[in-house]
Parts: structure tokens; C-alpha cells; sequence
């Protein structure tokens, strides 16, 4: 088992990352073509490392849609072109593709392969990264069945599960092995991303076995907040914490409506009291 010494990772562990000094504002950003990652002077790791999650996650959207305009056969796109398939402002997709030393060219934008290409490697998909669900109940049945994780980079190469019924059962095509095999199968199959999704009061020792098989990417499905060493990295996906957020995005959509229509602070003011 693994030393409980590393740290707390949950929802709310935002990995605080800073932009470097001397990254570019997008709304400054020159509009000349510069150099692709790594070729500017900064180390692209170090870059990498700088970028804010959310940009991140947003690098992926935008990798999804650039590579869906490579398949239709686009060799350039306008920032206002993938900011609105990606649905999100040019500024913010600007100042994200800046983060990766792309700023595209006036008049010409950016060049989709190019793109693709920048995108993948701070993502560090230019390898493959093979996956391992443990639990093996609705959720992992979904996961290990879903085809679209192997062309994405993510070929799940392992399951496991306590349950006597399962062990051996194919699912998705991969036999289902027991929770003891973790650390073995994994170290031989070199996993190198573990996703639990077990009852919440399995997923530390899960967890545990996961790392002592070298596993350096934990994506948590489990409500609960997991200790590991300081080398591994933990997400947790929360469906019920994405509604929530949704949840405030309707209501502040809600209130500037209303106040748009006239009202101050989600109230409507009768003109004839409101200061001069
Ligand atoms: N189902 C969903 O839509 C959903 C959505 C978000 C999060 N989650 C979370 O994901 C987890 C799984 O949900 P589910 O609906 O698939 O549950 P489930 O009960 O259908 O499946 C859990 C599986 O984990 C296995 N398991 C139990 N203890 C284990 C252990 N020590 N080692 C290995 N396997 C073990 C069980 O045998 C079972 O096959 C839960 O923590 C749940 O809160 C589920």
C-alpha cells in the first residue's frame, strides 16, 4: 500500500497555475505569425506547466474542433470562426491559443494543422496514454464500452473489479481482472492513467493500488477526496458540482435580463426615486 503522505486532492483543488512572466496579453498579442511551441525561447514544459486549468480545458474543446475542420478539409480558420464552433469568446480563445505562442496571422488566422499540432503537445498527446477502469458497475461498463477513448490517445488496456461474477468477464472486449491484480497488471501493461469508479469508501484503497502499480493520472469519478504522493495527479469529475455551475450560469443569465429590462440589483426602480 502506498503512504498516506501525499496531498488532498477534490473538486476544489484547483491546480493554481500562473501565467509566466512576459506572456502576452491576448488584447496586446501580436498579430504576426510567431513561433510554434519551444521554438520562441521557452521551454514548452515550463509553458505547459503556466497555462490555468481552464485553459486547458478549453485547448481540448478547441483540438476537438480543429480536428473536425482538418477532417472536412480547412487548412486555415479565423479566431472568430473556432471561437464560435467552441463557444467561446475571441478574446478568451485569443489569449488561450497565446499561452501555446500562437497568435495567428492578420487577414489569415490560424493554420489548422499547425494548430492541431501545437494543441497536442502541450496536451502531451503526441504518445499514447493507456487507461485502466476499476469498478466495473454502470459507470465503468460505459467507460470500458465507450470506442471513442483509443482515438483520442486513451486505449483502455485494463478493468478490474471485486465482484466474483465479473472477474473474467469480457467487457468491451477486455477481460475483467480482480482488485489484487492492480498494481501487477498495471506495471506490466504500463498503465499510466487509473479511472475509479467504485463506491465512494473503495476508491483510496483503489486508489493505493493504482499508484503502486506506477500509475502517474488519477481521474476520480468517486465522491470523495483521495490522498496521493506529490508525483500524482488527481481529477475528480462531479456531475452534481457541473450542474450546480450550470445552475449559476442560468441564474446570472436570468438577472442580467432582468436588469437589462430595467431593474437595478434584480429589482425594477420606479424613475421617479432613483437619485440624480
Ligand atoms: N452512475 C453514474 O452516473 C455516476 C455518475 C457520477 C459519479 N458516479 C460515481 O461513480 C461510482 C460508480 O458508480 P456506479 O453507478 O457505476 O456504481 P455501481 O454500484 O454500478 O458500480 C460499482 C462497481 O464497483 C465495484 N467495486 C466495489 N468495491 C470495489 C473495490 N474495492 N475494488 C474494485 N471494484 C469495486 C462493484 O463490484 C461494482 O461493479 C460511484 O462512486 C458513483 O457515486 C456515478
Amino acid at each position: 500500500m502506498v503512504a498516506q503522505r501525499g496531498r488532498r486532492n477534490g473538486a476544489g483543488a484547483a491546480h493554481k497555475r500562473t501565467r509566466p512572466p512576459g506572456t502576452p496579453d491576448a488584447d496586446n498579442a501580436p498579430t504576426a505569425e510567431m513561433p510554434a511551441v519551444g521554438e520562441n525561447g521557452a521551454d514548452p514544459e515550463v509553458r505547459a506547466r503556466a497555462i490555468p486549468e481552464a485553459a486547458v480545458a478549453r485547448l481540448a474543446v478547441y483540438l476537438r474542433v480543429l480536428s473536425a475542420m482538418a477532417e472536412q478539409g480547412s487548412t486555415t480558420v479565423s479566431s472568430e470562426e473556432l471561437s464560435s464552433a467552441a463557444g467561446v469568446n475571441s478574446a478568451k480563445l485569443r489569449k488561450d491559443l497565446s499561452y501555446l505562442g500562437s497568435y495567428g496571422t492578420r487577414g489569415v488566422g490560424y493554420e489548422v494543422e499547425v494548430l492541431v499540432g501545437q494543441i497536442e503537445r502541450t496536451l502531451g498527446l503526441t504518445r499514447q496514454h493507456k487507461v485502466a477502469v476499476v469498478g466495473i458497475g454502470n459507470l465503468g461498463h460505459a467507460l470500458a464500452n465507450y470506442g471513442g477513448f483509443p482515438g483520442r490517445g486513451f486505449p483502455v488496456e485494463a478493468l478490474f473489479d471485486i465482484d466474483p461474477d465479473l472477474i473474467g468477464v469480457p467487457v468491451g472486449g477486455l477481460p475483467v481482472s480482480h482488485l489484487d491484480d492492480i498494481p501487477r497488471v498495471c506495471t506490466e501493461r504500463q498503465i499510466s492513467i487509473g479511472v475509479i469508479a467504485t463506491p465512494p469508501a473503495a476508491a483510496q484503497s483503489v486508489c493505493d493500488r493504482l499508484v503502486a502499480g506506477g500509475v502517474q493520472c488519477i481521474l476520480n469519478f468517486a465522491p470523495v477526496v483521495l490522498q496521493v504522493p506529490e508525483h500524482v495527479e488527481v481529477r475528480k469529475v462531479d456531475l452534481a458540482v457541473e450542474l450546480q455551475i450550470l445552475s449559476f450560469h442560468v441564474a446570472r443569465r436570468a438577472d442580467n435580463a432582468e436588469a437589462a429590462a430595467g431593474g437595478v440589483n434584480g429589482h425594477v426602480v420606479d424613475p421617479a426615486v432613483m437619485p440624480s
